[in-house]
């Protein structure tokens, strides 16, 4: 007897494989809804702009790291799937960065020791110990929370930029957040275009010894945004 037709149909298998066989080789920091800007032309000598841009981004020391990764990133195959008929009809095309992590939100305190105890003691949080930070005019602790940190952050020095905030907000108050981009130098650009303010003239060397900015509270909902090189 002859098995019925179901019998011989071979079990299914895809022809093409999944989506994520064509996935970048790298880890992106985030996932590509984060987009803040426009892609990239696949061919990128015919764009000026990207190239100059990035080859600034990887002239800059401060973040000759970030630069590599977006080198790299470009050379992705992701890109080979945008058709330049899609990327024609983006006029304003330019480089690409990427919002990453929450590195740490910041709390602004009165008195830093009394705030890492409270955290320590009665939270039962892993806190660190003060570090001073002249170039920023603040004092910091971490508190390690496994999947972001918070900062508590005190004035240090007569010019400290936090010395209004405590000023207006006496019992302290939630400061700024800090998330990692994967090219600041690509974001101060775009930002800039964008006419974000941004609050400093360059990129400093912040709490964890890479590249930082803050950008205008005002321009960004209210919230002091601290962009941190991943
Ligand atoms: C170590 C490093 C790291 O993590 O790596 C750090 O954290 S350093 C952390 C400390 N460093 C920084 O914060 C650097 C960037 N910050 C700054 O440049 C400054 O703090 C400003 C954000 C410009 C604020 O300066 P200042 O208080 O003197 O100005 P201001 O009183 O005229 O404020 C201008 C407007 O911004 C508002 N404003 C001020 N501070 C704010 C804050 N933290 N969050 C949200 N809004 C804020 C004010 O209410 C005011 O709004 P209205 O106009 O509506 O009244």
């Amino acid at each position: 007897s002859r098995p019925a037709p179901s019998q011989v149909v071979p079990p299914f298998r895809a022809l093409t494989p999944p989506l994520a066989s064509f996935a970048p080789p790298f880890r992106p920091l985030a996932p590509p809804l984060t987009r803040v800007s426009s892609p990239l032309p696949h061919s990128r000598p015919s764009h000026g702009t990207a190239s100059l841009e990035l080859a600034d981004a990887s002239q800059d020391g401060t973040s000759a790291e970030g630069g590599g990764r977006e080198r790299r990133r470009l050379r992705t195959p992701v890109s080979t799937v945008r058709t330049s008929a899609s990327l024609s009809s983006h006029p304003g095309a330019g480089p690409v960065w990427n919002l990453g992590r929450l590195n740490h939100v910041a709390v602004a305190v009165p008195d830093l020791e009394k705030a890492r105890a409270f955290y320590k003691n009665v939270l039962g949080a892993e806190v660190g110990e003060p570090v001073p930070l002249p170039e920023h005019g603040v004092s910091v602790v971490f508190v390690n929370l496994g999947n972001t940190k918070m900062e508590l952050l005190h004035p240090l020095g007569s010019d400290s930029p936090i010395a209004g905030f405590l000023k207006k907000n006496k019992a302290g108050g939630m400061h700024h957040v800090c998330i990692e981009v994967d090219n600041i130098n690509v974001a101060v650009m775009d930002l800039k275009e964008k006419k974000i303010r941004i609050l400093s003239e360059e990129a400093k060397i912040g709490a964890h010894g890479k590249p930082v900015i803050f950008l205008h509270p005002s321009d960004c909902g209210g919230v002091l945004v601290e962009l941190e090189q991943a």
